[in-house]
């Protein structure tokens, strides 16, 4: 049996393209994110993938994505959950701020913790060690209890909700952790073990 979870961030959005903090704010997709999201389905069909269950986030970027790639797949019906535990993390009062008036402001360094760090959070808003503690709950609960029965799982989220997927996935420690990042649109593609561990990782590039 197959164990297969994708995960994948959305396409660039319109808040991305202009460099703003986003977090729970709900701006569209780009025409390069549509185009990102549609690359990725075809990624995942060239290798071969099809999915059982899908997995997003209360946020129209995430879920735009998520449509797309299942279009590009001929599979726009996958059974599809919608949660805001997979929502990106809330950066606060930092939402609608541009990034480098933020660094401009505050510094490199005070705006690197806020966006990489594990456990220092934004003015108002999640740390990733918040993220974390409503990202793996729902993880445990409703997605890897799917991917240990052998149905092919699709999460399509965000940079952050998702590096706090991937922190636990990879084992990787709040010391390592502010180092990955993850491109928009590229999906990861896991195989797990019978113990929910990862047997394989790849990274699917257009
Ligand atoms: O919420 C946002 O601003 C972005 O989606 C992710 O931002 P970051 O890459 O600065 O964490």
């Amino acid at each position: 049996m197959d164990r297969i979870l994708v995960l994948v961030r959305h396409g660039q959005s319109e808040w991305n393209l202009k460099n703003l903090f986003t977090g729970w704010k709900d701006p569209g997709l780009t025409e390069k994110g549509v185009e990102e999201a549609r690359a990725a389905g075809r990624s995942l069909k060239a290798r071969g993938l099809n999915f059982d269950r899908a997995f997003t986030s209360n946020l129209v970027r995430a879920q735009h994505t998520l449509k797309l790639i299942l279009s590009e797949l001929g599979a726009p019906d996958v059974p599809t959950a919608r949660d805001l535990a997979l929502n990106e993390r809330d950066y606060g009062d930092l939402c609608g701020l541009n990034k480098d008036d933020a660094r401009e402001k505050w510094g490199d360094e005070q705006v690197h913790l806020w966006r990489r760090s594990y456990d220092v959070q934004p003015p108002g808003g999640e740390s990733l060690k918040d993220t974390v503690a409503r990202v793996l709950p729902y993880y445990i609960q409703a997605i890897l209890p799917a991917v240990l029965r052998g149905e092919r799982v699709l999460v399509a989220a965000h940079g952050n909700s998702l590096r706090a997927l991937v922190m636990v996935l990879d084992g990787l420690t709040p010391q390592t952790i502010p180092s990955l990042e993850l491109a928009t649109g590229l999906p990861l593609v896991y195989r797990l073990k019978p113990d929910s561990t990862v047997e394989t990782k790849e990274i699917l590039h257009p």
